[in-house]
């Protein structure tokens, strides 16, 4: 069976600690054409913000996972299809690579490891909240970034690559260059996507364009011109 990752062209991730757009509500949240919504944030997580996001989507047949940011906001939901557990490839501290993952296994018994997926992220912008969380060197060359992609599916077995620009339009270079050096891994790219054009150029490059910030910012029918974008530049 192939992952379901395998055949999205686009992902919405909801961020819990930040309002819907307008008089946006999640009805029109799952009617954006997405193919999966991710439910996840850096700063100010709590289990509750995550349940409150879980259940206004529940009742909807657009793919759900969570993507907790720390062992304590992991929701325990049958309304989740999974969990995408990050793991930061380019954190100063080991503790965002392995560490809250071996905290998260100790204290939680009964994990639901049919169900749980690591994704393999490389963040290059140094002003995001998550570089700054997890002490992350951003300041990699596109061989540096080719190198980390390479070892997360060679010898990591990663499923998931993450390019992570969150907040700033990344580099199409970088993105095609990390593209090419994966061969069954799925490459998601997300950051500074904000219509159109961005979602196509940089899924020209990446199989999945992850969709964040613009669904708080410009709502729901921006977010449906990139899937648009991503989706025809998967076509191609
Ligand atoms: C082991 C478990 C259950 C959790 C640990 C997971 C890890 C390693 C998290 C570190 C990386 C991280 C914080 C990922 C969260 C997803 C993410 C990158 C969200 C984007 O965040 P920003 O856009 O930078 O933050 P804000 O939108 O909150 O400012
Ligand atoms: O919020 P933006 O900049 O769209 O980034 C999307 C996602 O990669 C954040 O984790
Ligand atoms: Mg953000």
């Amino acid at each position: 069976m192939t992952n379901p990752w395998a055949e999205w062209d686009h992902v919405l991730k909801v961020d819990p600690d930040k309002e819907l757009y307008g008089d946006e509500t999640f009805e029109d949240v799952v009617a954006t054409g997405t193919d999966a919504i991710e439910i996840g944030g850096t700063l100010g997580m709590t289990e509750a913000k995550m349940q409150r996001v879980i259940d206004a989507c529940a009742d909807h047949d657009v793919a759900l996972y969570q993507e907790p940011s720390n062992p304590a906001v992991v929701v325990d939901s049958p309304a989740l299809d999974g969990y995408l557990i990050p793991t930061v490839f380019n954190a100063a501290d080991p503790f965002w690579i392995v560490g809250a993952h071996a905290e998260w296994v100790r204290i939680e018994d009964g994990l639901d490891w049919d169900r749980t997926t690591t994704e393999a992220y490389i963040v290059l912008n140094p002003d995001a909240s998550v570089a700054e969380y997890t002490d992350a060197d951003c300041d990699l060359s596109v061989d540096d970034v080719t190198a980390y992609a390479r070892i997360a599916e060679r010898m990591f077995g990663q499923e998931i690559v993450y390019l992570e620009y969150s907040g700033t339009l990344g580099d199409p270079e970088i993105v095609a260059a990390a593209a090419d050096a994966l061969d069954e891994t799925t490459l998601f790219y997300g950051g500074g996507v904000h219509g159109y054009e961005t979602a196509r150029e940089m899924g020209t490059h990446a199989d999945v364009v992850v969709v964040g910030d613009l669904l708080h910012e410009e709502g729901c029918d921006a977010v449906r011109e990139t899937v648009e974008g991503a989706r025809d530049a998967n076509a191609e």
